[in-house]
């Protein structure tokens, strides 16, 4: 039996000016999954989020989250209805600690604003204390807690990073969109997210749709994977069928398929540009 359809993208259309950034872009991710969304630089992928979660209005085009028609709803109001992402750039607020990082995130659940926790208005003591203690087992869970008190600035990327992941988990997503997770990430640490994201899929029952450049970690965690070049979809699939496409491939290497060389991965394309319309 198919699982549920939990996101449900028909026909984005994004432009910048001349530029055409998506053009018809539909894809489905179904619950549960964990998704994939490669391509080469410039293809349009974090666009794709921007579009998702509701930071850029595309000028054609539905998303459905769960049923429900969210092409103009607000990013908060997306966020409340359980989408949460991570940043290409960290979310991660420098001059707060990693605690505070995980109860600022945690404040989109919290039915109040992070400002009246912080003043200690009425009625949001009780509260408080609740996400204090629910924002210690985060980071717990994620190993952070010898830097909970640490500023997030202070720290080293693959720890920021981690951080920012613990953040987009506290508001209790039901969808995860990661922006390149395993960028900036040592190899060791980079291989162990694979295991981290089927754990978390797993535990939370959420759903994972991840742009990746990182080819082993999307071979080895991603159900299905959709490849985009120039905005549109070049092609979907398991990740092994993927691998072997050759469009994909001559997508990356710029033509290394034409000349029959076997495909090598992990593929970072150099120079892709983009078209105009
Ligand atoms: N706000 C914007 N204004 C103008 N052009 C934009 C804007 N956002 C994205 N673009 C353009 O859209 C195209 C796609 O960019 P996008 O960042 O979505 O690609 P990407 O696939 O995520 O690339 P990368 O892998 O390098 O992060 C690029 O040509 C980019 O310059």
């Amino acid at each position: 039996m198919k699982r549920r359809q939990i996101l449900k993208v028909e026909g984005l259309m994004l432009r910048f000016g001349g530029l055409q950034v998506l053009n018809d872009l539909s894809l489905t991710v179904r619950e549960g999954q964990i998704v994939g969304l490669i391509g080469p630089n410039g293809a349009g992928k974090t666009s794709c989020f921007n579009c998702l979660t509701g930071i850029y209005q595309p000028q054609g085009g539905r998303v459905f989250f769960d049923g429900r028609d969210v092409s103009h709803l607000a990013t908060h109001r997306r966020a409340r209805l359980g989408m949460a992402r991570t940043w290409q750039n960290l979310g991660v607020i420098d001059a707060l600690t990693v605690t505070e990082n995980v109860m600022l995130a945690q404040h989109q659940r919290a039915g109040y604003s992070a400002l009246a926790g912080m003043l200690g208005l009425a009625g949001t003591w009780h509260r408080e204390r609740e996400l204090l203690r629910d924002a210690a087992e985060i980071v717990e869970y994620f190993g952070l807690e010898d830097v909970a008190h640490e500023r997030t600035g202070e720290l080293p990327y693959g720890v920021r990073k981690t951080c920012d992941m613990a953040m987009a988990l506290a508001s209790d997503p039901r969808m995860l969109l990661l922006d390149e997770p395993a960028s900036g990430l040592s190899p060791e640490e980079a291989l162990g997210l694979g295991a981290t994201l089927r754990e978390l899929r797993d535990r939370l029952k959420l759903t994972i749709l991840m742009i990746e450049h990182h080819v082993p970690l999307v071979a080895e965690a991603c159900d299905y994977v959709y490849v985009l070049n120039f905005g549109e979809l070049l092609t979907e699939g398991k990740p092994a069928e993927i691998q072997r496409h050759p469009e994909v491939i001559a997508a990356y290497l710029g033509g290394a398929a034409e000349k029959n060389e076997p495909p090598e991965w992990p593929l970072r394309p150099e120079g892709a540009t983009h078209g105009t319309a």
